[in-house]
């Protein structure tokens, strides 16, 4: 079921879905990727991340999906995804997170389709909502003012912290990646750097509707994102000091002391 692009070329494609704890809502996400005839998945990767529910029984319910179980104790969004897509010898490699209540799959095919039939292009990213107020916490009081800042050129991104991604299997194997949230912002950062900005796009996804996790959780997370913002602002500015001469930093401050008069 491997994809043709306009050349005629023809790709493998892999899902790979890291899944800790999401027995309750990983069925809808399965039952949406395995039933439509359309789908263009070669292989169908769950990775069970140290999950204490039924995570993995849940999956084996499913004939046709491959089961990836971690249970060393040591949990990772990153992690998860690396094992999973490190299983698969396919092109393509696709991403989805397992609690997602809004998954459609000429989604997930859309962005197979954009990666494979546009030559400069190597990350395709699902965009949520169109506006602050329909998009996540994180997104836009972390990531998004963090890229402003240092990476400007990816500050149009709509959400650079989207879990629905499509790139080739080759060019992330060589990236050295965070274990835990860090990774997605992480994928797009050394992309942009590698390819040029160019190289991603993003794709309508409309609404996203997941589980929200409490501020608790979601401080940890917004730590993870910043730690792979600055570590990339270390490697690929050289450190901050570099970082802070560029005209977005002065920008910022000039927004900074614009603000300061309210
Ligand atoms: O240790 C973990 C934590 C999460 N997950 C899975 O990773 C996916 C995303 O995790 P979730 O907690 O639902 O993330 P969100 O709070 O929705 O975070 C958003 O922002 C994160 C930080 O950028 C991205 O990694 C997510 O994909 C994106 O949905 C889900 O399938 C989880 O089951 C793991 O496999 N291992
Ligand atoms: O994507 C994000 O910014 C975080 O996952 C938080 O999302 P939420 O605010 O929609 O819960």
């Amino acid at each position: 079921m491997a994809v043709k692009n306009s050349l005629s070329q023809t790709r493998t494609v892999a899902l790979v879905i890291p899944a800790r704890n999401e027995a309750p809502r990983l069925p809808h996400v399965l039952e949406i990727v395995t039933s439509n005839p359309t789908a263009i998945f070669d292989e169908i990767i769950v990775v069970n991340d140290c999950s204490a529910d039924a995570t993995a029984a849940t999956t084996r319910q499913f004939r046709g999906v491959r089961l990836v179980s971690l249970d060393d104790g040591q949990p990772g969004k990153g992690r998860a995804l690396q094992a999973g897509w490190r299983q698969s010898t396919a092109d393509v490699i696709v991403t989805c997170d397992a609690d997602l209540g809004s998954i459609q799959h000429e989604q997930l095919n859309s962005l197979v389709n954009a990666l494979v039939n546009q030559q400069q292009l190597r990350l395709t990213k699902a965009a949520y909502g169109n506006h602050a107020d329909s998009s996540g916490r994180v997104t836009e009081l972390t990531a998004k003012p963090l890229l402003e800042v240092f990476f400007p050129d990816c500050a149009d991104i709509q959400s650079p912290l989207s879990g629905e991604m499509a790139f080739y299997r080759t060019d992330v194997e060589s990236l050295d990646l965070p274990q835990d949230y860090g990774v997605d912002i992480a994928i797009l950062l050394d992309l942009a750097k590698r390819h040029g900005r160019s190289s991603i796009a993003e794709i309508p996804f409309g609404t996203k509707k997941h589980p929200h996790q409490p501020l608790s959780s979601l401080s940890i997370q917004s730590r993870q994102v910043i730690r792979a913002i600055l570590e990339r602002v270390e490697r690929l500015h050289g450190g901050l000091e570099d970082a802070i001469r560029t005209p977005s930093i002065s920008h910022l401050l000039k927004v900074s002391s614009a603000l300061g008069n309210y």
